[in-house]
């Protein structure tokens, strides 16, 4: 038996279930809309649970499922060293979003990363604290920041609601998700040219001690490329 989790609201659940209904395998809520249970028609073996987009990184970690679906940011974000515990099988096409480092809009002369690195250092020495970024990539950011030799700043953690941190004066910068752009505009930032983090989009992840022989019968299934599957080394969670 597969387990297979799909985030349980919006746009990615309903947007999953299209991605499977044209592979052949229909998903579909057991209940009413507040029940987490799920149905599947057209593929035996496999199980549906419904669940939250974030914590679907960590349950296939734990094996307690072997297949989901959620943001590629997400499990990047949210598992150390994510390859040594999940296979990507597939990017799905939907739920592009990009992570990026924005900074305020009338930051003209910040073009760029070597500029920030420059901003940093300076605020440092003006103010006898480090700048702040504001997010909930905690990982994510502080890698790509160390990746370009950015060392001035700190993390303040924001959980939601982030572009709002820099009017709110609790942040100079963030690293937050941005799809339209919007709402970064609203809350007068800018992305940071060269500062896309990740290029996040929905992605069918499998468990790396998932059984082989099951995940292969369901790719067939789905018309994904068996050498991923067979590539994985089946390891116990
Ligand atoms: N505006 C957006 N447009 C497209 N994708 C987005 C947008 N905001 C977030 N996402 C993506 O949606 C996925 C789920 O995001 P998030 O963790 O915010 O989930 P959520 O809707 O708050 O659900 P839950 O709290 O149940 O985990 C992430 O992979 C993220 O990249
Ligand atoms: O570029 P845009 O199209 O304006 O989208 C970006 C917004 O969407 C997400 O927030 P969401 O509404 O998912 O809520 P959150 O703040 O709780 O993550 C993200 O955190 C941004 O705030």
């Amino acid at each position: 038996m597969l387990k297979l989790g799909v985030p349980s609201k919006g746009r990615l659940m309903e947007q999953t279930f299209d991605w499977f209904a044209a592979r052949g395998v229909i998903l579909s809520r057991a209940g009413s809309d507040r029940e987490y249970a799920g149905r599947v028609e057209g593929h035996d073996g496999l199980h549906l649970v419904l669940l939250s987009a974030g914590e679907i990184p960590r349950e296939l970690a734990a094996g307690r499922i072997q297949l989901g679906v959620t943001g590629s940011d997400l499990v990047r974000e949210r598992l150390a060293g994510w390859r040594s515990h999940v296979v990507e099988l597939a990017p799905m096409g939907f739920g592009h979003a990009d992570l990026v480092l924005a900074v305020p809009a009338c930051w003209r002369d910040c073009e760029g990363l070597d500029d920030f690195a420059a901003i940093a250092t300076d605020f440092r020495a003006a103010h006898g604290f480090r700048l702040r970024i504001a997010t909930k990539y905690h990982r994510l950011a502080r890698a790509f920041l160390s990746a370009h030799e950015v060392a001035d700043y700190q993390l303040i953690d924001s959980q939601g609601a982030t572009e709002g941190t820099v009017a709110n004066l609790t942040a100079e910068a963030i690293a937050d998700i941005t799809s339209s752009g919007e709402t970064l505009r609203a809350n007068h930032l800018k992305i940071l040219p060269g500062a896309l983090i990740h290029a996040s989009q929905a992605t069918l992840f499998a468990a790396r001690s998932a059984d082989p022989a099951a995940l292969a019968g369901l790719a067939r299934q789905l018309g994904l490329a068996g050498d991923k599957v067979n590539a994985m080394p089946h390891r116990h969670p």
